[in-house]
């Protein structure tokens, strides 16, 4: 059992190692000046890394065997997963009934110059309003997602994201969150409004049903 444990521990570790080594790449990619040589040279040493990780992989109905989905580990969330190229990552943590995330954009996150993508904001923004609408006890999708700018968002800044359920009704329940510096958290960037529509059990098993009856009722091929 504590071979088991430790092993699935030091998985997720390992992703989480890969997740850095990623995220730096993405990062000096976006910013190299480097030689075009050196260019050409970095891109066959990386499809020479990836080829391995490629010979052994999951469809889109097998979840990552270092997840868990019932306790809601992630590991490659693009907004929160440690082994995630694409995330942040965000850390999110709770302060009572409201979500806090932080991160720091790096310039793969850039929209307009120097400053984060709109689309980008709007994707933490939906994570911030989901933790917070999962972890009140009513969780959903994501039906609406109203996202005001009020100021660009720098890059290379750190950021103090939140997101807090402000109702519910019946199936519907709606989050709001901001984006702030955070040495200024009273001064908001981005704004969003959320409507959050919980699943009926036919449609839960619907859409998840597939992955949750691979993942937790069929052996797992060795
Ligand atoms: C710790 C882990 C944290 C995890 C965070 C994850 C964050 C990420 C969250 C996401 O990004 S979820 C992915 C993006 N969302 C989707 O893909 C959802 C796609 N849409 C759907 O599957 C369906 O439209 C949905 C399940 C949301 C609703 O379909 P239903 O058929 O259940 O809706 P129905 O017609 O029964 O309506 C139920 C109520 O919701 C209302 N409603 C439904 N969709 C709406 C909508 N889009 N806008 C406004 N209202 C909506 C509808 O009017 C109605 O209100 P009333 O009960 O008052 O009559």
């Amino acid at each position: 059992m504590h071979a088991v444990d430790d092993g699935l521990l030091r998985r997720r570790e390992a992703i989480g190692e890969l997740g850095d080594a990623l995220r730096l790449l993405v990062e000096n990619a976006t910013a190299t000046e480097a030689p075009t040589e050196e260019l050409l040279r970095a891109a066959e040493r990386i499809r020479q890394a990836a080829a391995p990780l490629g010979e052994r992989v999951r469809t889109r109905f097998d979840s990552a065997t270092a997840d868990d989905l019932i306790a809601g580990v992630r590991l490659y969330n693009p907004v929160t997963g440690a082994g995630s190229a694409l995330a942040p990552p965000v850390e999110i943590h709770r302060e009572g009934t409201v979500a806090i995330g932080t991160c720091t954009l790096g310039l793969a996150f850039e929209g307009p110059p120097s400053y984060a993508h709109g689309g980008v904001s709007a994707m933490l923004l939906d994570q911030m309003l989901g933790y917070a609408v999962t972890h009140s006890g009513n969780p959903g999708m994501t039906g609406r997602l109203e996202t005001t700018y009020r100021r660009p968002v720098p890059l290379h800044t750190p950021l103090r994201l939140t997101g807090e359920v402000v109702g519910v009704e019946n199936r519907r329940v709606t989050a709001t969150g901001t984006i702030a510096c955070a040495d200024e958290p009273g001064r908001v960037l981005v704004e969003a409004t959320g409507l959050f529509i919980a699943l009926r059990a036919e449609q839960a098993q619907r859409l998840f049903g597939p992955v949750l009856s691979r993942r937790y009722q069929e052996p797992r091929a060795g």
